[in-house]
C-alpha cells in the first residue's frame, strides 16, 4: 500500500463501559490510502462499525464509549483538535446502512449540506445538485421530479441520494457502513456500480459483511478480529496469499469464487463466523 495516506489511526482503542466492559478496538494502528476503496472486514462483533465510526467521531453519540489514541486526517489529529465537530464530520462523511431521505425535496436532499457549509448562488446550487446526482448515477432517474419528496424514491435510489448528499459537502474521506445490505440485489448492484465509479476520485472506507463484495470493490482490505488489526493488504494479495493464520482461516470459507469472477450463486457464501472472546 504505497499510495498517499488520506487518514490513519494510531493506537486507537475504544472501550464500551457499562455492566460489561468491552474493548471493541484494542490499539489499532493502520492507514487508508487516498483515492482508493478500503474494505474493513472481520467476524461479527470484531469492531468494524466501531472502527468506522471512530474515524469521524460518530461513536461519541454513544455515551458509554471511551477512546484513546488518535486518528490523523492528513497531519491533523481529529481528537486532539480545536476544529469544530461538524467540520470534522463534513471532512469525513458517513453513509449509514439504512438509507434515509431528509423530509425535503430530492433537490434539497442534495443541496442541504452545501447550503449550510457553503455560500452558493441559486444557479451554482442547481449545477451542484445536478453534478452530484450524476456522480451517483441518479440524475436520469430523477431530473424531471427534483421537487418531489426524497422519501418517495425507492430504497436503492434513496441510498444513492444519501451518497450524493454526503459528497455535495466535498468530504476528504467517505465512510460507508454496509451501504448495500438493506437493498434488494438490483439496487445493491447499482450502488456497487456507483461506488466503483466514485473510488477513482474519492477515498472510501467501507464496512462489509460480504467477502465477495470486498473482492469485487475494494483496492485494499483491513481485517479485524476481536478488536485487533490482524492483517491489511491489497485485496488480491489479501485473498490469494493471506499471511496470518487467522486470515487464512477466515478466507477459507470464501475462496470458492475466483477473484475476478462475478459471484456464482451456488459457490457464494456471505456467512461469517462470530468472533468468540
Ligand atoms: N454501545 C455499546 N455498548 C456496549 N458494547 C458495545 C456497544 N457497541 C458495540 N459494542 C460491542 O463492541 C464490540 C464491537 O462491536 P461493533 O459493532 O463495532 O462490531 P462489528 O464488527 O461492527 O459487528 P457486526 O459485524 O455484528 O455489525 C461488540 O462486542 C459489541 O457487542
Amino acid at each position: 500500500m504505497s499510495n498517499e495516506t488520506a487518514i490513519r489511526t494510531e493506537d486507537l482503542e475504544v472501550t464500551y463501559t457499562g455492566n460489561r466492559e468491552v474493548t471493541a478496538l484494542d490499539g489499532v494502528s493502520t492507514e487508508f490510502a487516498e483515492n482508493k476503496l478500503t474494505a474493513i472486514i472481520g467476524p461479527s462483533g470484531c469492531g468494524k462499525s466501531t472502527m468506522l465510526k471512530s474515524l469521524n467521531r460518530l461513536h461519541e453519540i454513544q455515551p458509554n464509549a471511551e477512546i484513546s489514541g488518535e486518528v490523523y486526517l492528513g497531519d491533523e489529529g481529529i481528537y486532539d483538535t480545536d476544529e469544530p465537530l461538524p467540520e470534522i464530520r463534513r471532512r469525513v462523511g458517513y453513509v449509514p446502512q439504512t438509507p434515509t431521505a431528509l423530509p425535503l425535496s430530492i433537490y434539497n436532499n442534495v443541496a442541504y449540506g452545501a447550503k449550510i457549509h457553503g455560500n452558493y448562488s441559486n444557479s451554482e446550487l442547481d449545477d451542484l445538485v445536478e453534478s452530484y446526482l450524476r456522480k451517483v448515477n441518479l440524475w436520469d432517474e430523477v431530473k424531471d421530479r427534483l421537487d418531489d419528496p426524497g422519501a418517495e424514491l425507492s430504497t436503492g435510489q434513496i441510498q444513492r441520494l444519501c451518497l450524493a448528499r454526503s459528497l455535495a459537502v466535498e468530504p476528504e474521506v467517505l465512510l460507508c457502513d454496509e451501504v448495500t445490505s438493506a437493498l434488494d440485489p438490483i439496487s445493491a448492484e447499482q450502488v456497487e456500480e456507483t461506488l466503483e465509479d466514485l473510488k477513482e476520485e474519492y477515498t472510501i472506507i467501507m464496512v462489509t459483511h460480504s467477502m465477495d463484495q470486498a473482492k469485487r470493490l475494494a483496492d485494499d482490505v483491513v481485517f479485524l478480529y476481536l478488536g485487533e488489526l490482524v492483517e491489511t493488504n491489497d485485496t488480491r494479495s489479501f485473498f490469494e496469499n493471506p499471511q496470518n493464520e487467522r486470515t487464512q482461516e477466515f478466507v477459507k470459507g470464501h475462496t470458492a469464487v475466483d477473484y475476478d469472477d462475478e459471484p456464482d450463486e451456488e459457490s457464494v457464501t456471505d456467512e461469517q463466523p462470530v468472533a468468540t472472546r
